[in-house]
């Protein structure tokens, strides 16, 4: 039975966002609505979920101590770890000793926040097709593994980055000095480790949004949502939408892969499964043991957007992953750095027919940096692409 308290009360029940993005404020705003208090947690003041959290707290997540003492003091019921960069072996001790919950586990979110961790996992201790791959801690290094069997092209990533940064293709010898560059300057903790992958050809590329959630008798239960097919530039998503048509033999196999994964990973929570796709074959990329960025399109395609289905899903509460109908998203870019900027046309944006939108509110802009997203529903995949793209145009952000 799950018993839910009142927020600000000696009974609540306590949630703690490690990381309150974009991603983390619709979690925030579906917890909320359980009447569920919440901390908002991050790097910097006022990020998106911490301007609709009951708390605000700013530290250094990968700051092993004060992760801990931030813990102890809120007393937590959960911690739900939304971004990578935290101090994990710390959220391991704190759930061994029995001080917190972490979503999914602790181990996931380690696992996850290296690529080396997850890779191994995948390819070596689980057998599931991936890309070929060499880790390399120099220049040196890169150049053998490329020459002793990755070949060109191939695509170069620091072990510890997201969203593409410090990402890139190499097409032959010529590019291999700027690749390394580009990945020491991108990774989030200099390191100085790569990942080199094999350049695979795929005909498509999908996010299989899989959550593990309590059934009626207490245990874990996969549910699968439609799949997701997006379109990334620079490694960073742009574009997605739900559903994408697949031949039955590749999303077989692509739940196979999923439930693999997420089977070995477990706890309770949502996860977003990465697959590359070419005909009937499927390749392994990356798992978010979290709500994914190419899922925000949920929020206007399915009864319980994958944020609804996190906040369940760590509650023990029941969920429906089902489609309500087909949808895209297309993503805002804040194109310049800046504080504090405005953001025009949003009117015109939202005169696009079966339009939302959805402005994140983090205070400072940078070219690449995401500061909204435009989401479109449609009788076919295809005119909501198109009415998404549409509405994300019209938004003009600017400095002032
Ligand atoms: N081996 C590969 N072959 C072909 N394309 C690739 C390969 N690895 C990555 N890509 C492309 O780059 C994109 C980003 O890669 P990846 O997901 O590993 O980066 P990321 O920084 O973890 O991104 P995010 O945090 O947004 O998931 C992939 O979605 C895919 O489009
Ligand atoms: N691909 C992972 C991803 O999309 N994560 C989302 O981006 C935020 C960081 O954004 P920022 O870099 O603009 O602060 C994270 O907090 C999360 O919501
Ligand atoms: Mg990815």
């Amino acid at each position: 039975m799950t018993t839910l308290g009142t927020p600000l009360s000696p009974h609540a029940t306590k949630v703690m966002l490690l990381g309150s993005g974009e991603l983390g404020k619709e979690v925030l705003i579906a917890l909320q609505r359980l009447g569920v208090e919440t901390i908002a947690v991050d790097r910097y003041d006022h990020a998106p979920g911490q301007q609709v959290a009951h708390h605000a707290r700013t530290i250094a997540m990968s700051d092993p101590a004060q992760l801990q003492a931030l813990i102890e003091a809120e007393k937590p019921h959960w911690v739900v770890p939304e971004i990578e960069a935290i101090a994990t072996p710390m959220l391991e001790q704190l759930e061994a000793a029995g001080v917190v919950r972490v979503i999914p586990t602790a181990r996931a979110a380690r696992l996850t926040m290296d690529r080396e961790g997850i890779r191994r996992l995948a390819a070596e201790t689980l057998g599931l097709p991936t890309s070929p791959y060499r880790f390399c801690d120099s220049l040196q290094a890169l150049q053998a593994a490329i020459d002793g069997g990755i070949g060109y092209p191939c695509i170069v990533k620091p072990v510890m980055s997201s969203s593409g940064k410090g990402q890139s293709k190499i097409d032959g010898p010529q590019d291999v000095q700027k690749a390394w560059d580009v990945a020491m300057a991108g990774g989030r903790v200099s390191h100085g480790r790569v990942i080199v992958e094999g350049f695979i050809d795929f005909d498509y590329e999908i996010t299989q949004l899989t959550v593990r959630a309590l059934d009626a008798e207490g245990q874990v239960a996969t549910h699968f949502c439609d799949p997701i097919g997006h379109v990334q530039v620079g490694g960073d998503y742009v574009e997605s939408w739900q559903p994408h048509p697949m031949h039955p033999v590749a999303l077989e196999k692509s739940r196979h892969i999923a439930k693999t994964v997420t089977d070995n990973l477990g706890g309770q929570g949502l996860f977003g499964v990465e697959l590359f796709v070419k005909g009937e074959q499927v390749w392994f990329s990356e798992v978010s043991p979290r709500p994914h960025d190419t899922g925000l399109v949920t929020l206007c395609t399915q009864h319980q957007s994958e944020f609804e289905l996190h906040a369940r899903a760590i509650l023990g509460l029941p969920v429906d992953t089902s489609l309500r109908n087909p949808g895209a998203s297309a993503v805002i870019y804040g194109g310049m750095e800046a504080t504090g900027m405005v953001f025009d046309g949003v009117d015109d944006a939202l005169r696009v027919p079966d339009t939302d939108l959805r402005l994140f509110g983090k205070p400072e802009s940078f070219a690449k940096r995401r500061m909204g997203v435009a989401l479109a529903r449609a009788t076919d995949v295809d005119v909501a692409r198109q009415n998404a793209k549409l509405a994300a145009s019209k938004v003009r952000p600017r400095r002032v």
